[in-house]
């Protein structure tokens, strides 16, 4: 053992498992990994999760690396968005409302009417739709009037850790920005009045660079170290590949997402993009959809085909809308066949269900990078996430990007993200460039596949003649 090496943890809390890595602060040599399953609970548009079995799962993944009596320094990065309310004991007084979970789009309609799409761009950078934390208040208020009673804290999931291991209430800009109520100068009074929340029950929101708190007793990592601000999942993702402005990245998980970071300040009003700020001090334009690696994965299953075994061709079209879908934004919506013919084979529906995930993101891209004003047209994806390591998918976005994909060998960017957030706070250095510093974006670069036009305008018009069929109650 090299006894004077430094060792920094990294955590990915994300939608369906915890990840951890214990990286050495100068080579950033991953040493070794830790990983624990969650459970997600609900049908229909609900999904929830304990947030006691995100600790539980926390300490595991950690203590899995085998390195956690020796770090230095840790941090935490989160699913964005989801709901926990606690009691003033610190227990949840409700499972944890998921980023996922569309039973509350009713008010994120209803909230969006009441200030205008205009003010709520102009304040908070985005128009929420079901998935931000504002929106899942204001449900909780409604259907759960006592749980919200009894709430004296609400927390972001990566906050909820973070405040496990310090025993403090803090968050950092980069999740704040998915909550809805927060804009560019803290948050925002009368968006807080508006759903009946005292600012009192709201965490501290910790500048870049600066420590959380230190470890207290009660969790495998040694006591007194420092604990990093921590971030939301797609801000960690942005630290760990060392992100400049004009490189898009696009991540294929439970979420697909695509984003990049800005310095200009994003403010969509048609609410594609979320105009989220990144850990750092900069933005992270991004858009998100709910249907990615597990829809397309499903559909698989379905056919009876290994994920791999796509065939080109045909004229089907598939919107693997499984879980509703919010870019576009379409809750209600369920998954979509069309075009289907005789000749059609099933490795051809496989694809079209790779497209149909793919054609929001990547026509998304662009307005990505248009709203924070660096667009680089020809600047190759990062393609990060599970879906990364497909060659569907590798195969897929390079086909309806038109773009070069470049796919790092790191496989968990979040968890190296936090783990770089952790060794800034050792070394004075910023995050992105301790990432880039330990070439977290090494890998591959796949040429360009021409364009497929053809493909996406036929998703397009199937999207645009779906019309009614995608609309929900009431409507
Ligand atoms: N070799 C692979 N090819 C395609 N998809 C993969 C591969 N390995 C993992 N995946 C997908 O990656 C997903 C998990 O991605 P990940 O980024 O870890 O998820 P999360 O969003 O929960 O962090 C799984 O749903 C799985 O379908
Ligand atoms: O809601 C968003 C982004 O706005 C999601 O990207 C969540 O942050 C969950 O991510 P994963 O579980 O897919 O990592």
């Amino acid at each position: 053992m090299n006894t004077g090496q430094r060792v920094v943890i990294g955590v990915d809390s994300s939608t369906q498992a915890t990840k951890a890595v214990a990286v050495d602060v100068e080579s950033g040599e991953v040493l070794a990994e830790g990983r624990a399953a969650h459970t997600v609970n609900g049908t229909g548009g609900a999904r929830e999760s304990d947030p006691e079995q995100w600790w539980s799962a926390f300490t595991e993944a950690v203590a899995a690396t085998g390195y956690a009596d020796r770090a230095a320094a840790v941090a935490v990065g989160g699913q964005q968005h989801g709901l926990v309310a606690l009691d003033a004991d610190g227990r949840p007084v409700h499972p944890a409302l998921l980023w996922n979970d569309t039973r509350s789009a009713p008010q994120a309609a209803a909230l969006t009417e009441r200030l205008g799409r205009d003010a709520w761009a102009e304040r908070t950078g985005s128009v929420p739709t079901a998935a931000f934390t504002v929106a899942k208040w204001a449900w909780l208020r409604e259907h759960h009037p006592e749980a919200a009673a009894r709430t004296a804290a609400v927390r972001l999931p990566h906050d909820y850790l973070t405040g496990r291991l310090t025993g403090s209430g803090t968050t950092d800009r980069g999740d704040a920005s998915g909550t809805g109520w927060w804009g560019e100068h803290g948050y925002d009074k009368e968006i807080l009045d508006l759903v009946g929340l005292d600012r009192a029950l709201l965490p501290e929101v910790v500048e870049p660079g600066r420590a959380a708190g230190a470890v207290r007793a009660g969790s495998p990592l040694p006591e007194g170290i420092p604990v990093a601000a921590g971030t939301g999942d797609n801000m960690a993702a942005a630290l760990g590949l060392g992100l400049e402005p004009g490189l898009p990245v696009v991540s294929l998980g439970t979420s697909g997402t695509a984003y990049a970071v800005t310095r200009g300040r994003p403010a969509d009003r048609s609410g594609t993009v979320a105009g989220f700020a990144d850990a750092s001090g900069r933005w992270l334009p991004l858009a998100c959809t709910l249907n990615c690696t597990l829809a397309v994965d499903r559909i698989a299953a379905l056919l009876g085909r290994d994920r791999a075994d796509v065939e080109p061709g045909g004229t089907a079209v598939v919107l693997p809308f499984l879980d509703g879908e919010r870019t576009p934004d379409l809750p209600y919506a369920s998954g979509l066949l069309h075009g289907l013919r005789h000749d059609t084979t099933p490795g051809q529906l496989l694809q079209a269900a790779y497209d149909g995930a793919a054609h929001a993101l990547l026509t998304a891209l662009d307005d990505v990078l248009r709203h924070g004003g660096e667009a680089a047209d020809d600047a190759p994806i990062l393609l990060i996430g599970g879906g990364a390591r497909g060659t569907a998918w590798q195969d897929t976005v390079r086909r309806l990007s038109g773009r070069a994909v470049r796919i790092p060998r790191a496989a968990e960017l979040v968890a190296l993200g936090a783990a770089a957030q952790a060794a800034g706070l050792l070394t004075g250095e910023e995050p992105a460039a301790v990432a880039r510093r330990w070439g977290t974006t090494d890998g591959p670069l796949l040429d360009p596949l021409p364009r497929d036009d053809e493909a996406l305008a036929r998703i397009a018009d199937t999207l645009l003649r779906a019309g009614r069929l995608f609309e929900g109650p009431g409507r």
